[in-house]
């Protein structure tokens, strides 16, 4: 089976100090679910951010959807950025626009059909409980609502991988649940999922999830899934 993700003596270095991330050697399979643990510091965000091809790695081989992205022409890189679903950890969304047009745009940049774009965005919202909010501007939603948003827009236009960091970081316990619930549920369809967390809870509702853990940049395997991937993830109760 194909591996979305493959890292092959991956090292990360920020400026001329020691490596942030050392040796990285794994393999996401295509559908798999895996769970980045790790403490303050270890190295978690830098990561995904080499998969999310925001940067480069200062050594080591990364393939991704089974092509090399660290020596590819970077006018290519934007074709595969939009299989990636992103949450980022502040969220990024735009403060200009609407909470319905934060959604939507990943769905207008690939061009969709308006109707399209209604159907799944308004779905979506309702999903995450922000039916109500579609036309506020984030600046007016709480840090939790704009975690919601966040997600509903890395999920939108169901990518190949999607990449999460901290999704349940400002919500309550039944709204992590509920996310968690909704990343399970593109799992179970085919999507690859990474969530990057310190959530307890979360860790707790996917015993069947692979982990990963970071230790000071180096990756520890206590699943042994990295090893021996799983070709598909059980279902989870
Ligand atoms: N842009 C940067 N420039 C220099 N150093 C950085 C940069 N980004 C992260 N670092 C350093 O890299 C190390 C790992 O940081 P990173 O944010 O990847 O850890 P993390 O595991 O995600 O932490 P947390 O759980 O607190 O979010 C830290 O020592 C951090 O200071």
């Amino acid at each position: 089976m194909a591996g979305i993700v493959e890292f092959q003596k991956v090292g990360l270095r920020y400026g001329r100090g020691a490596e942030t991330l050392s040796d990285l050697d794994f393999v996401l399979e295509r559908g798999s679910f895996h769970l980045l643990t790790g403490p303050s510091g270890a190295g978690k965000s830098s990561l995904l951010s080499l998969i999310t091809l925001a940067r480069r790695p200062s050594r080591g081989l990364i393939r991704l959807f089974g092509e090399d992205v660290v020596t590819i022409d970077r006018a290519r890189l934007p074709a595969f950025r939009r299989r990636i679903g992103i949450v980022y950890q502040d969220f990024r969304l735009i403060p200009s626009i609407s909470v319905f047009e934060n959604v939507a745009l990943p769905l207008r940049i690939v061009g969709a059909h308006p109707n399209e774009i209604d159907a799944s965005v308004t779905e979506l919202l309702a999903w995450v409980g922000l039916d109500a909010r579609a036309r506020a501007l984030p600046s007016m939603l709480s840090g939790g609502e704009q975690q919601r948003v966040a997600i509903a827009r890395a999920v939108v236009t169901r990518p190949d991988l999607i990449v999460a960091d901290e999704p349940t970081g400002n919500v309550d316990p039944e709204m992590a649940g509920r996310i968690f619930h909704l990343l399970e549920s593109l799992n179970r369809l085919g999507t690859t999922v990474l969530i990057a967390t310190h959530d307890i809870h979360l860790i707790g509702r996917a015993p069947q999830a692979a982990m990963m853990r970071l230790n000071r940049g180096t990756l520890d395997d206590p699943t042994g899934a990295l090893r021996h991937p799983p070709a598909r993830q059980a279902p989870y109760p």
